[in-house]
């Protein structure tokens, strides 16, 4: 569904700096990758890119096979701010509405179901201001699912939300992602977090990003908080992404070894 090839992108200017250099990967239609890679090294440029809100200086991202030049129609962004991404002087039922504006659908319906998916069906008629943390952070994954998107982006969803919250929203994830078949491309700086809820995870060296290592996470579809970070798999793959990310040697050696192969 997403195809990402020799993707770069630089910031002019007196500071002048090469954010993402001969990225490349790609994501199948119904595939959770999660994005994992040092803080600064240019993920949330990357989603950027790939929701067509910068353009590349190199490099190309296709959606269905075709150049993204704008925001494509069917691709939805989750960003970790909610309390910037949600409009304040709209009920929650209008944020998720809001998208719809500009389509032929019954935006109501759509803008009810998504809420009852995030289990907030009751909450339609307050305020963002007026629910928790986590409770608005699934207002903007239901904005997101009531579009109905080819693709969901998410960049860092769950970094602003307590650890209990954290694993709820995760889970919830899990759920919707089940129930919808949705493809799914979300950037964390949490190496637990991109093994649990991951079919793949992809891991970017330092600034400027590259993708140094492409893991599949064989853990089956029923995952739990619990059960699934305690098993074998669960720890030998955490190990295998914290080497990729913190020593510069691995990641010398997943260059070396992603070039000859
Ligand atoms: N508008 C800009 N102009 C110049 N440099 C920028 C701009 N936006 C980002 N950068 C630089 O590009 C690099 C990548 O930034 P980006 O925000 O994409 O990283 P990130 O991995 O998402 O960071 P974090 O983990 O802290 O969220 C950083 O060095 C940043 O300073």
């Amino acid at each position: 569904m997403l195809e990402v090839t020799g993707l770069g992108h630089t910031y002019p200017g007196k500071q002048r700096h090469v954010a993402i250099e001969e990225l490349g990967f790609t994501v199948r239609t119904g595939e959770l990758a999660c994005i994992v890679g040092p803080s600064g090294c240019g993920k949330s440029t990357l989603l950027r890119l790939i929701g067509g809100l910068q353009r590349p200086t190199s490099g190309r991202v296709e959606l269905h096979g075709t150049e993204i030049d704008g925001v494509p129609d069917d691709l939805a962004v989750v960003f970790q701010d909610y309390g910037r991404s949600l409009f304040p002087w709209l009920t929650v039922r209008g944020n998720v509405e809001f998208p719809l504006r500009t389509r032929s659908v019954n935006r109501r319906e759509r803008a009810e179901e998504a809420l009852a998916q995030v289990g907030l069906a009751d909450a339609a008629k307050k305020y963002p201001w007026q629910l928790s943390g986590g409770m608005q952070q699934r207002v903007a994954i239901a904005r997101a699912l009531a579009t109905r998107p080819a693709l969901l982006l998410m960049d860092e969803p769950f970094a602003s939300v307590d650890a209990q919250t954290r694993f709820e929203l995760e889970d919830l994830l899990l759920s919707v992602r089940e129930q919808h078949g949705s493809t799914i491309l979300l950037v964390t700086h949490d190496i637990d977090e991109s093994i649990y809820l991951g079919d793949r995870v992809l891991v970017l060296s330092k600034s400027p990003a590259t993708v140094v290592a492409e893991l599949d996470v064989p853990l089956g579809s029923r995952r739990d908080q619990i059960g699934t970070r305690a098993s074998a798999e669960f720890v030998r793959l955490r190990s295998q992404v914290a080497r990729l990310l913190h020593s510069p040697g691995a990641q010398e050696t997943a260059e070396i070894a992603a070039h000859e192969g």
